[in-house]
């Protein structure tokens, strides 16, 4: 399970705001001290320039000749003395010591995971890396775009992930921006891209070791004749076609999930791409639930009818939704940000494992929650799991699974509780972009919407589970997603769902092994 939480991104900002005060500060005071200097220097230049026309009569003043002797006897002593006691480089370290013993700093995993972050979203999405690297997603302008260091960083840890296909277009982005710069074709530059030229050949990735070769041939033909031979070469192993490297000796196994059918189709979900035929959607209908006393109707909309699945609408209002993510934020943030002296847990992680567990009986919101979901469905909530909140940032995703447990789930001996029946998921924020709820079998995609809440089962009448319901968390795009899960247990359920005593899962069943 892999979540990336916004609240530790938030530190890490503050983490960073606090480094460039103290560096601000630094600045300032070397500025002020250069600043004091300088007027020194002009003071005296304007001295020379008036000395300049005569020197000899200049010198024959006796003002000027004691001002000239007071200034090498003393004044150039003050200037020395002045450099010498500038404590603020000393002051800058010191401060930077203590700030470092107390600020979060992200750990090499964090790096790592932000790195898988992007080019999941970049594989989730098909999203361009010029695109993605000019600060734009989806055509909207995001942030600042990045530079041929940032780029290449990626790349090189992509890299050393062994994700050779995504390293291969960060790395020639890299250099195209390199060759975009004003030093693009100085020496250093220019040996750079011919490191650059190994990681590719490395790679197998031919064409562009050998446009990098033919750009930097063109800025110096002369100096780097040695590269003559490696072009020669690359372009026999274009022209034969040859496959070599790690781009196809690292191919993923068959075996490997992600090159899956299903995970392709989950993945077509989450762009949209893959969505229930019309026949599928015909009988489907919104509709007002009557409920007890004179609450308000549930706003109820139909989103499948085998297995069903529905989502109610306006269920949270704003103010207990954000009630809720400021009652779970400071319980999610886990140690995987520390701060680098070590010893702190302060600080936010950018994964959330588990999010936070309240009991329903915790605040009269979790009560309400717990409140709706037994109106709505009639199950009895004494069996129902802890209410869990989760946060996802950007790029945080839960690939498909199953909530409920598999046929051999060893449960503790005193369970009482049984098997997950059903799930029902509060959003309790609106996502920006991507975020949403994917079934890949049904092929469904469901929109996170602030306050409604979406419900399913995950077992048959029989008990047996619904393989149908496998499901997941697309990756955020943009935004933050903001979760409650409601689990409730098959135990004491029969009124409602009285067990079948027909195994009737067989139309689910050819979605246990799909691929
Ligand atoms: O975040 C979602 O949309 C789904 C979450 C989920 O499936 C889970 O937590 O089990
Ligand atoms: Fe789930």
């Amino acid at each position: 399970e892999f979540y990336s939480s916004t609240s530790g991104l938030e530190q890490l900002f503050s983490t960073e705001v606090a480094l460039l005060e103290e560096l601000q500060n630094y600045v300032d005071e070397i500025t002020q001290h250069a600043e004091a200097l300088q007027s020194e220097i002009d003071a005296i230049r304007v001295e020379h320039l008036s000395a300049m026309d005569s020197i000899g009569g200049y010198l024959n003043n006796p003002v000027n000749a004691f001002r000239l002797i007071k200034r090498l006897h003393s004044d150039w002593e003050t200037f020395e003395s002045s450099v010498k006691g500038d404590t603020s480089r000393a002051d800058y370290l010191e401060a930077m010591a203590v700030l470092k013993e107390n600020l979060s700093y992200p750990s090499q995993d964090d790096f790592v995971g932000s790195a898988i972050a992007l080019t999941r979203l970049q594989q989730t999405y098909q999203l361009d890396v010029a695109e993605l690297a000019s600060g734009m997603l989806n055509g909207v302008k995001y942030g600042t775009a990045m530079s041929w260091q940032d780029c290449f960083v990626l790349g090189q840890h992509l890299y050393a992930l062994r994700d050779y296909n995504h390293t291969v277009p960060w790395l020639q982005k890299s250099m195209q921006l390199l060759g975009e710069q004003s030093y693009g074709e100085e020496p250093a530059s220019l040996d750079f891209m011919e490191a650059v030229v190994g990681y590719h050949q490395q790679m197998g990735d031919h064409e562009n070791a050998l446009n990098l070769i033919n750009h930097v041939l063109a800025i110096e033909p002369e100096e780097r004749r040695h590269l003559l031979e490696t072009r020669t070469q690359l372009e026999d192993l274009i022209t034969d076609g040859v496959k070599q490297g790690l781009l196809h000796t690292t191919a993923r196994r068959p075996g490997d999930y992600h090159s899956s059918r299903e995970f392709r189709m989950y993945e077509q979900v989450c762009r949209g791409e893959l969505t229930p035929s019309p026949t599928a959607q015909r009988h489907l209908r919104c509709r007002l639930q009557r409920r007890r006393f004179d609450y308000a109707p549930f706003k109820l909309e139909e989103l499948h009818a085998d297995p069903p699945i529905v989502q109610v609408h306006d269920m949270v209002s704003q103010r207990e939704s954000l009630f809720l993510q400021n009652a779970a934020r400071p319980r999610i943030q886990r140690s995987t940000v520390y701060n680098q002296a070590g010893a702190g847990t302060t600080a936010a992680a950018f994964r959330t494992s588990q999010g936070a567990s309240f009991n329903y009986s915790q605040y009269a919101t979790t009560q309400r929650l717990s409140q709706h979901v037994a109106d709505l469905s009639g199950l009895d909530m004494d069996y129902a799991e802890n209410l869990q909140i989760a946060n996802y940032g950007i790029g945080g995703h839960y690939e498909p699974h199953w909530d409920s447990f598999p046929e051999h789930h060893e449960y503790p001996e005193d369970d009482l509780y049984g098997n997950r029946l059903a799930t029902a998921i509060y959003y309790l924020s609106d996502v920006v972009a991507g975020g949403g709820t994917a079934f890949p079998f049904l092929p469904l995609l469901v929109t996170p919407e602030r306050g409604s809440l979406l419900f399913w089962y995950n077992l048959h009448p029989s008990g047996d589970q619904d393989f149908r319901t496998k499901h997941a968390a697309c990756p955020v795009l943009q935004g933050s997603k903001w979760i409650a899960n409601v689990w409730i247990r098959e135990r004491n359920q029969d009124r409602v769902r009285p067990c079948d005593l027909q195994r009737n899962h067989l139309a689910s069943l050819h979605f246990k092994n799909f691929d």
